[in-house]
């Protein structure tokens, strides 16, 4: 990773760009009708960033356990049987063994208590082997999902999701961000360079994408605006954005003139629906065939943010690793807020 740079590393290995220099424009998928529409929307191609990003980490990997004998250990934890999170959960543990990492899972049954929970994470806590730890989201009912996230230790907290991590980014001290909004801002970043004075609104405001994705934004020097469920008139909103990241789960609730024309627009959403033909595909939270012709660039759902996910989740358990042995963190802080 280059030591060199916000984020640098990010731009370096997922877009191969210079940090804060604007790409060159690249050969990529195009799309949209060109007769009426003026503008031709890229499709941010998510997978092929993920690819490259964890290309990076696998070579870094390599070299922790060749120069230092450490080899970066992620324990993944999943309560009960929701079948999108044992996706999730099996995409996780086979992309961390691909990276050279261990990968150690805890699937434990639906009855599991908070306490018995909570003493998982004391023991995966204290095992040096281990260097991060993810409690898969969300939780089975009775179970508080605060309570546990907080309960594993700072820094091996690769979901950043704890009271300390959450209390660093918002500082914009060094910690580790949670991997979602930090895929979002590595996208934003490879595509459009710096994000200076650009209005981003972040729709949604969740402890796991949208409030963290305000945080980033912030630090990138944008204004922000986070709209959410009591929001009114969130589309008019919307349509004054530079940046618009959806993160509400609401399938399709962003419509064409939600949309500046030219935005860059980041969907999170992934909802699994039926189709005629009695199969099962994923949307996202945006109107795509609307947006085609409108946005300037688009995530695609699947294929956008998703990968992206777990891609900055082995770059954290890398991260979390080095620092494990007093390695120099090669990852700059985000800028102090003023
Ligand atoms: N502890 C956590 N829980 C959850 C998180 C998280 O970051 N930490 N995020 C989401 C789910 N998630 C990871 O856990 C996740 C979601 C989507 C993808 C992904 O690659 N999606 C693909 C499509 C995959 C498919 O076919 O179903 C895509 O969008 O292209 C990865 C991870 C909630 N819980």
């Amino acid at each position: 990773m280059s030591p060199d740079g916000r984020f640098g590393e990010l731009s370096d290995a997922a877009a191969g760009s210079a940090p804060g220099s604007t790409p060159e424009p690249r050969e990529g998928p195009l799309a949209g009708p060109p007769a009426e529409n003026a503008i031709a929307t890229r499709l941010i191609d998510g997978k092929s960033y993920a690819r490259r990003l964890t290309d990076a980490v696998r070579a870094d990997v390599t070299r922790l356990k060749n120069e230092h004998g450490l080899q970066p250990g992620l324990a993944v934890v999943l309560v009960g049987h929701n079948p999108a999170s044992e996706v999730y959960v099996r995409s996780k543990i086979a992309h961390t063994e691909a990276a050279g990492m261990r990968s150690v899972s805890h699937l434990l049954p639906g009855s599991t208590t908070e306490a018995e929970l909570l003493d998982l994470v004391g023991r995966l806590n204290a095992d040096p082997a281990i260097h991060g730890i993810l409690v898969q989201l969300p939780l089975p009912t009775g179970i508080d999902p605060m309570a546990v996230t907080d309960a594993i230790h700072p820094d091996k907290d690769v979901d950043g999701l704890g009271q300390v991590n959450v209390g660093r980014l918002t500082l914009g001290l060094r910690g580790l961000v949670p991997c979602t909004p930090l895929g979002c801002l590595m996208l934003l970043r490879a595509e459009l360079g710096t994000l200076r004075g650009l209005h981003a609104v972040v729709v949604g405001k969740s402890n796991l994408v949208g409030r963290p994705m305000a945080q980033l934004l912030l630090h990138e020097d944008c204004t922000v605006t986070v709209a959410h469920l009591h929001t009114p008139d969130v589309g008019a909103l919307a349509a004054q954005a530079d940046i618009l990241v959806v993160a509400t789960g609401q399938k399709g609730l962003v419509r064409r003139d939600w949309i500046k024309p030219g935005a860059t627009v980041i969907d999170v959403g992934i909802t699994r629906v039926a189709t005629a033909e009695g199969r099962t595909r994923l949307v996202g939270d945006v109107q795509f065939d609307e947006a085609l012709g409108r946005a300037g660039r688009i995530t695609p759902v699947p294929g956008g943010v998703g990968p992206m996910t777990i891609a900055c989740l082995l770059r954290n358990t890398l991260r979390a690793a080095r620092l494990s042995i007093g390695l120099p963190d090669d990852e700059p802080a985000l800028r102090r807020a003023d």
